[in-house]
């Protein structure tokens, strides 16, 4: 069975009379990497920071391992909470080599193992060859290895990490992230991580919360939030698409330019009415001889794809995933075809 190792429970927090944090709540069970996703300002590292004991909060409580931590009463010291942290800016001390830094947290442990620990984390992070270089003989990538040893020697309940690939450029990113997953999984270490960043939020963790406005609209895997989106600012956020107009044929239907949709129809949309389709990249693909035609008016090289913008008949735009043999350029018309398997739609802002 899952152990819930930290759970959030309607967690507010105000700055100076401004609702920062809203009555929000999360578990995160044992092993597992949670994510905080959403735009700047709402809130992020204020949850991490309360989760951290550096803010109280104003209610709700917070549990690690069971145990009250932070409520209206109680505020656990960050020092006595058994967290680790990595930081956007690395944080390493500049006068420490790579060794002292991860052996930092150590220096309970005596000599001995507290080499042995320093030497297992060096080869946990692939830095052997850099353990006598000082911080700034390093790249940011490995800065930020260094930065996550030290934060993982002390063997944390919870990792904290602040949006930790920030300052790294965009294929460091997605490759670091990949490398961190992969230790804390090895390591069986529950982690918790704050990004505005969705392809690093969907490369490194298995739940991610949406979080608008101080609080979590969504608290899914990435698939979820991708393909079932529970509300359209979550639909927005995530990924790419474009709302189509639709109707509503009956609960298992609807139409639009590009034909017939099958699957669920939300609950609160009657037969006949009008309804806004979601249509991902993924879900119009190239067919070369289809009578559903589109006029491309833009397109991105993505290597091993070209995402197309495309005009369709009614003059509705939409983009469309397709594998770059086949560039086409802009103004040329193109067979489509749809290729959804459900339904993602939600009834039209008035
Ligand atoms: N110490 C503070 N005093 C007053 N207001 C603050 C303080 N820290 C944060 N805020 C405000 O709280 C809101 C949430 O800030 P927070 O840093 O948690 O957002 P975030 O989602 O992490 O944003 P970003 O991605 O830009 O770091 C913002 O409106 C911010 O201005």
């Amino acid at each position: 069975m899952d152990t819930t190792l930290l759970q959030l429970n309607h967690i507010q927090q105000q700055y100076a009379g401004h609702q920062v944090l809203n009555r929000l709540s999360l578990r995160l069970f044992k092993g597992e990497i949670g994510c905080l996703l959403g735009p700047s300002g709402c809130g992020k590292t204020t949850a991490l920071r309360c989760i951290a004991g550096f803010e109280p909060v104003t209610d709700g409580e917070i549990l690690i391992n069971g145990e009250c931590v932070s409520s209206v009463h109680t505020c656990v010291p960050p020092e006595k909470r058994q967290i680790g942290m990595v930081f956007q800016d690395y944080a390493l001390f500049p006068h420490l080599d790579v060794s002292a830094n991860i052996g930092f947290g150590l220096h309970r442990l005596p000599r001995t193992e507290r080499k042995q620990q320093i030497e297992h984390w060096l080869q946990i992070v692939q830095l052997e060859n850099a353990a006598g270089k000082y911080p700034h003989e390093l790249s940011g990538g490995q800065q930020q290895r260094v930065a996550l040893a030290r934060a993982l020697a002390p063997r944390p309940e919870l990792l904290l990490l602040d949006e930790p690939f920030s300052n790294l450029d965009v294929t460091l990113r997605e490759h670091l992230s990949l490398e961190v997953r992969e230790i804390l999984k090895k390591q069986g270490i529950t982690a918790i991580l704050v990004t505005h960043d969705q392809s690093e939020a969907f490369a490194i963790a298995d739940k991610i919360g949406v979080m608008f406005g101080g609080d979590i609209q969504q608290w899914d895997s990435a698939y979820n939030l991708y393909h079932h989106p529970v509300n359209r600012p979550v639909a927005d956020f995530i990924g790419q698409g474009v709302f189509l107009p639709g109707n509503v044929v009956d609960m298992q239907q609807i139409e639009i330019e590009l034909g017939l949709l099958k699957g669920d129809v939300p609950r609160n949309c009657l037969p006949g009415s009008r309804i806004d389709v979601l249509i991902r990249p993924d879900d119009i693909v190239y067919l070369e001889d289809s009578p559903q035609r589109a006029a491309v008016i833009n397109k991105a090289f993505r290597g091993a794809e070209i995402l197309y913008t495309l005009r369709l008949a009614s003059g509705s735009k939409v983009l469309s995933l397709v594998p770059s043999h086949h560039n086409h350029n802009v103004g040329e018309v193109i067979g489509i075809k749809l290729a959804t398997e459900h339904i993602v739609a939600f009834k039209p802002v008035d």
